[in-house]
């Protein structure tokens, strides 16, 4: 595919602790990044780490003008800079999953006629029915969970129709507290977005459609139709298809531009806005994921490949009882699963994942605790400490964790006693271990299985961190492979932007992105290790 080295896609992530955006030109070479850190540029909302724990500490929000302003703050950075608007041909994003926003009845109507010569803070000042928007970290829900599962039938039915079993921070039981807990503010909503659907609004200057990637997160989609599943919304809340909009495919072109950034930044009046989507899916476009690859941001778990499978399977029971007809059980089982296997996997690819709260900010709270507040000094004792931390293990859980639904830190002993604490790098290295034996146990709990050629792929903020890999490669016993850009959700953004021009005419992302730069190999596993490893993996488990 030629795309011109003149042309310009830009690619945001509106995530959890700032705003980042990625430039990249028709050769898919970056050619500009910018972030704005919530805490330190945005004081004014009193945010750490982007977000407000609230005091029965499982609420958690964000301010939704912060995420507004700091788009303004981030393209004023850009204009200063002397980034060439007029290049962009389209531009695309990511968000925070799960999280919601909720705009007030006649905001679209704001967001058509926004003027540009005011900053989107101070016209969207009166736009959110809900000011505080609930984000991925909270865990609030149960309630709402238990009463999704009992009323459509189960968590089995619930994971059947939506891809999860009901999660706290899934949207739909977000959404069913608000309306639980604020009825008039959902009264007010006249639209809910995600936080990507939300970001892709102010770029159109209408309410921008749910991508259906990021849709899935939801609680809310069948993702075998991609439509809100009724039973789900009727779970939830009243009317609230109509506040959801259609969700569209990740590829669509949702429009152009809005006016008001062709004349505020000289962006060129036919540049599209391609749909927004989750940050997770946003990464897997940047790290460009292949067949048996686990990915590790920041450090949350993907594993691809997987739903393909297990969907082959159940499908290939069904054809089965059909074809048997013709031939023996067992061959039209097999004929099945095949064909069912490549149908899921072409016909819409499903990618499995777990989540951990407890990830980066813990590691900064035990860097703060144990390391003086330094990385370098964090990252030494990383290399000095044996692996295997003399048969010491922590658990972090410094918030709620989502799987397994626990909460408090553990240290244990090489007799498997609970003790009360560690010394400073017994700790930093326990931390370190303990958070990724636990992405070990879950990707083995899935059914996946580290084999000659895997690859771990690392990225976000701490992929950077060479000696951190190091234990994730020692304990995955595998080679850990980063790319560039450390951020991959924006660069991934900037992929789609590209490709969402010629989806239409059939040009696959695999095909658009032919030509960007491969994974390289940063660590592979320290000899031995694995020996030290398995008995503590035993342990942990
Ligand atoms: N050298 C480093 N070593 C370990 N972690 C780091 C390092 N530099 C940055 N980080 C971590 O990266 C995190 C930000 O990562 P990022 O993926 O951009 O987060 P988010 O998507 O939540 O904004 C910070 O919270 C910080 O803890
Ligand atoms: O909850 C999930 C995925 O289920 C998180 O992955 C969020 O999507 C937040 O990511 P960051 O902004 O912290 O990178």
């Amino acid at each position: 595919m030629a795309a011109s080295t003149e042309s310009f896609y830009l690619g945001f992530d509106f995530s959890t602790q700032q705003l980042k955006v990625v430039a990249v030109d028709g050769n898919l070479s970056v050619v500009h990044q910018d972030n704005v850190q919530f805490d330190s540029e945005l004081p004014e909302f009193g945010t750490q780490g982007g977000v407000h724990v609230h005091a029965d500490s499982l609420t958690v929000t964000s301010p939704v003008l912060m995420w507004v302003k700091a788009l303004d703050l981030i393209l004023g950075k850009m204009k200063n800079a002397g980034f060439d608007f007029s290049r962009v041909k389209a531009l695309s994003g990511s968000g925070q999953q799960h999280g919601s926003v909720y705009w007030r009845k006649g905001t679209n109507q704001v967001l058509r006629d926004l003027q540009p010569g005011k900053s989107l803070h101070e016209l969207l000042k009166g736009g959110f029915a809900v000011s505080d928007s609930p984000v991925w970290m909270d865990s609030s829900t149960t309630e709402q969970c238990q009463y999704l599962e009992t009323a459509v039938g189960g968590a089995q039915r619930v994971a059947d129709i939506t891809g999860s079993r009901a999660y706290e921070r899934f949207t739909g039981n977000q959404i069913a507290k608000i309306y639980k807990a604020q009825p008039e503010k959902y009264e007010d909503t006249e639209r809910i977005s995600l936080v990507s659907s939300f970001a892709a609004s102010l770029f159109l200057g209408s309410y921008a459609a749910i991508d259906y990637s990021d849709g899935s997160g939801m609680n809310l989609m069948d993702i075998f139709s991609k439509q809100w599943a009724d039973s789900c919304l009727e779970a939830t809340a009243p009317h609230l298809e109509e506040r959801l909009g259609a969700p569209v495919h990740s590829s669509a072109v949702l429009g152009l531009l809005s006016p008001y950034h062709v004349t505020r930044y000289g962006f060129p009046e036919d540049c599209k806005v391609v749909a927004f989507t989750g940050d997770n899916p946003g990464s897997l476009a940047g790290m460009r994921l292949q067949e048996g690859d686990i990915a590790v941001r920041s450090f949350f778990l993907f594993l691809s490949f997987f739903l393909s499978f297990f969907l082959s399977f159940f499908l290939s029971f069904f054809l089965s009882f059909f074809l048997s007809f013709f031939l023996s059980f067992f061959l039209s089982f097999f004929l099945s699963f095949f064909l069912s296997f490549f149908l899921s996997f072409f016909l819409s690819f499903f990618l499995s994942f777990c989540t951990s709260t407890n990830g980066s900010l813990t590691r900064e709270r035990i860097r703060n605790k144990c390391a003086g507040g330094s990385w370098e000094v964090f990252s030494s004792v990383l290399r000095t400490t044996p692996t295997g931390n003399n048969g010491n293990i922590g658990i972090y859980f410094d918030a709620m964790e989502i799987t397994p639904s626990a909460v408090g830190v553990h240290r244990f002993d090489k007799e498997n006693t609970k003790v009360a604490g560690f010394s400073a790098q017994g700790e930093i290295r326990a931390l370190v271990e303990g958070q990724f034996l636990a992405k070990r146990v879950h990707a083995e709990k899935l059914g996946y299985k580290i084999i000659p050629g895997t690859r771990v792929l690392a990225t976000g903020g701490a992929s950077s961190n060479k000696d951190i890999l190091q234990v994730l490669s020692d304990v995955f016993d595998a080679p850990v492979y980063t790319i560039d850009v450390a951020n991959s959700a924006c660069l991934g953004c900037g992929y789609r932007a590209l490709q969402g021009l010629v989806a239409e005419s059939g040009v696959s992302f695999a095909e658009a992105v032919r030509k960007a730069p491969e994974a390289q190999l940063a660590v592979t596993p320290t000899p031995g290790a694995d020996k030290m490893l398995a008995e503590m993996f035993q342990r942990f488990l």
